[in-house]
């Protein structure tokens, strides 16, 4: 039915904090496609823009409306609604490493003007959109809503009632807003060390992924987190106490299979974040399904999708550019609502790891970004048909497990508490993770929740029972045309605000192979090698000192034993006695070989005998009995002189004796014999030294001294 707003039934006056109306005057439509289209510039200025202040983005109004109370369901029922919400993510209850509270839950309408009739980029346009919009007078003409969003916590339906939640966002908010009142507080938890869940929920085309990923114009939640994460990253890092690791991994659910959407990512992942990343899987990936990812039981994780690739990133273009290659591989397709619709349920992992550099230990965190699809009615297309009834039937098994823990906290009030990791994980109706759970006080078939219903609860069994704190964004369509969507959607997103969490942070872990270990082991050796640097220097300048001590001493010092300067190192001052000791054999050995042995005192030769060698002994000995034997001679040719000597003085031939002739004759046998004099007492002298070299080879009783002078007798 297409209606014009009487002026009676006309919505109440909203405003936002900016002032414009709740309709936007001028919507640009924009194409979605995934923040892996923008570019590197536009990325840098979001991560400034993460920490600056954004306007209100709540309209205000008092709502005309009663509220209409039902009697069984909470989303029917606004008065125990407002009952139960007292928990946001800003207000979670904080006790050391854990946090209690709920769900956070927000609503976010998709702007009136984005519907399917009035885009601009060749958009189906529904049948039904058709018969039930106005003939447009300058586009400008909607049938009316049912729903007001009254301020930023409530939305209002005029015949239903009032629906509170933690935030409800105007429909022409930015991504920016809605990043800082949802995921950017997700970030700082997660880098406290809570695992972060944030999910879109929401009919077809009501904008999830346009929150999530945004478009060329406007960046998403995966963008704006992921640069926030790393610049907080960067700024811990600078501090030097702390290292990270982060590393994606990055699937999806289709037709209640899950697949890799980074395995064949290796060649892809230059730089292509210029390109757009979402393709049609009509036209691009009908066969590109990979291997099937199998789920397991984890006891650490809770659950585990086995083989899935992880990539490692240094930096937040590494991230997105990761996230670009899976984009790629997305399926989607065109449905009545959406040309270009999720086919799948896309979860982008996030893992956090930050070291202590101090001590090693390390602990682990995982932000989880789901874009699921979108709920939708039956179509004619016969691919889409069967996408559709698995994605619904997912989103149902979603809702119920929800709907399950939702009735947990109901039923069972102050029934949460943490509990003790199960060594299996196969218990489907309490946590497997090792954080904490909901644990509910009823009895056991109403406790059991049905997790294993589908994949897609599967995968987000961890985070529902207690392993992470939990954010959704649920994006509703206004129209009056998708009231029933908007509602399951309201009705979904009413039990998940019921759903307690008791959240531990992941614990530490002390990783004895740590690179920490290797650090703290070089340093060790580097201290140690600088300590033997120190030492050998030391050294160096005592035995500098000791040289310098050495020389500057007196060689008779030697003859004192103490003459040894005193060291602190017995091994050193040992040597240098040993160097002074070989030092002076030395000299005394070419004094001994010098020609000027004659002018050696008796002491000193004995000294020098006492330290030579047995071989420099023997030789000596050898050279002296040559010696001995030219001394025999020479006395005997001496002799022989002295004898004609004496002989011509007798004969009385003085006067011959003074003829020139005779007298040069007697000039030379005089001078002969003065030399002869000085060769036997020289060899007098090498015969007292031998006698002292034989002295240790014959083990002589005789005093050396005594031997010289017995020379001197026998000579
Ligand atoms: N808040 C918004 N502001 C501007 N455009 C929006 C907004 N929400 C949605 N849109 C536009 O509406 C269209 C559909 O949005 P989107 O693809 O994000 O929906 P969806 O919920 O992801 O759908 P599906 O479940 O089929 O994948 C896109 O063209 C998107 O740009």
């Amino acid at each position: 039915m297409i209606q014009k707003m009487s002026p009676s039934l006309r919505r109440p006056p909203t405003r936002s904090s900016s002032g414009s109306s709740n309709i936007p005057q001028s919507p640009s439509v924009r194409s979605t496609s995934s923040f892996s289209n923008l570019t590197r510039n536009s990325i840098r200025n979001v991560s400034s823009s993460g920490s600056q202040s954004i306007s209100s983005s709540s309209t205000r109004s008092n709502s005309p409306l009663r509220s209409v109370s039902t009697k069984s369901d909470p989303f029917l029922h606004p008065g125990r609604i407002r009952a139960r919400r007292s928990d946001s993510i800003n207000n979670i209850s904080r006790k050391n490493d854990t946090y209690t509270g709920s769900i956070t839950v927000t609503i976010r309408p998709k702007p009136r003007s984005v519907g399917p009739s009035h885009d601009n980029m060749g958009l189906k346009t529904p049948r039904h959109f058709q018969s039930r919009t106005n003939s447009q007078q300058g586009g400008n003409t909607f049938t009316r809503d049912p729903w007001f969003i009254t301020n930023d916590r409530t939305i209002v339906h005029e015949e239903i009632g009032e629906f509170k939640f933690d935030h409800v966002f105007a429909s022409h908010c930015t991504n920016l807003e809605v990043y800082e009142k949802t995921s950017k507080p997700m970030i700082d938890k997660l880098l406290m060390g809570f695992n972060a869940t944030i999910f879109a929920y929401g009919m077809t085309g009501s904008g999830k992924t346009f929150t999530m990923s945004g478009n060329e114009q406007e960046l998403g939640l995966i963008p704006l987190s992921v640069s926030y994460l790393f610049t907080n990253i960067m700024e811990q890092s600078m501090n030097g106490d702390k290292k990270f690791d982060v590393v994606i991994s990055y699937l999806e659910i289709y037709n209640e299979r899950i697949y890799d959407l980074l395995e064949s990512g290796l060649e892809e992942s230059g730089s292509r974040l210029g390109t757009p990343s979402r393709s049609y899987m009509s036209k691009n990936n009908s066969n590109a399904l990979g291997v099937e990812l199998k789920i397991r039981d984890d006891s650490q994780y809770g659950v585990k999708v086995i083989g899935l690739t992880e990539r490692r990133c240094e930096s937040s273009e590494d991230l997105l550019r990761w996230i670009a290659v899976g984009d790629k591989s997305r399926k989607i397709g065109e449905t009545d609502y959406n040309a270009r619709s999720s086919r799948s349920h896309a979860i982008v992992l996030i893992r956090l790891t930050s070291t202590d550099v101090r001590d090693g230990t390390s602990r682990s965190s995982t932000l989880s970004l789901c874009d699921l699809a979108g709920s939708e009615r039956a179509t004619g297309q016969q691919e889409r048909r069967k996408e559709g009834s698995f994605i619904n039937k997912s989103l149902l098994a979603l809702g119920t497990v929800i709907s399950k823990l939702s009735a947990d906290k109901t039923n069972s009030v102050g029934s949460i508490i943490p509990t003790t990791p199960t060594s299996s994980g196969n218990s489907s109706s309490s946590s497997s993770s090792s954080s904490g759970s909901i644990v509910s006080n009823s009895n056991t078939s109403s406790n059991h929740i049905p997790y294993r219903d589908s994949k897609l609860t599967r995968l987000l069994q961890p985070a529902l029972s207690g392993d992470s704190i939990v954010t959704t964004i649920c994006t509703v369509d206004t129209r009056n045309d998708a009231a029933a969507e908007t509602m399951n959607t309201l009705r979904f997103a009413s039990r998940a605000k019921n759903v307690s969490l008791h959240v531990s942070k992941k614990s530490i872990i002390n990783n004895g192979n740590y690179d920490g270990d290797k650090d703290r082991t070089i340093e060790l050796l580097r201290r140690q090698l600088e300590d033997q640097h120190r030492l050998i220097s030391e050294l160096k300048d005592r035995a500098n000192l000791g040289e310098r001590s050495t020389q500057s001493s007196n060689e008779n010092n030697y003859k004192d034993n103490n003459v040894i300067v005193s060291h602190k190192d017995p091994n050193l001052a040992l040597m240098k006695a040993e160097n002074r000791i070989l030092k002076y054999k030395l000299d005394n050995c070419e004094k001994l070989l010098d020609k000027d042995v004659v002018d050696l005192q008796d002491s000193e030769i004995m000294e020098i005998v006492e330290m030579l060698p047995l071989e420099v002994g023997t030789l000596l000995e050898t050279k002296i009995q040559g010696l001995e034997s030219q001394i025999r001679q020479y006395r005997k040719y001496t002799q022989k002189l002295e004898d004609k000597i004496m002989a011509m003085e007798k004969s009385g031939y003085n006067a011959k004796l003074s003829a020139p002739c005779d007298g040069t004759e007697v000039m030379e046998l005089q001078k002969m014999l003065e030399r002869k004099d000085k060769m036997i007492e020289a060899l007098q002298c090498a015969k007292r030294l031998r006698d002292r070299a034989l002295k240790p080879l014959t083990n002589t009783q005789q005093s050396p001294l005594s031997v010289v002078q017995n020379d001197k007798l026998t000579r």
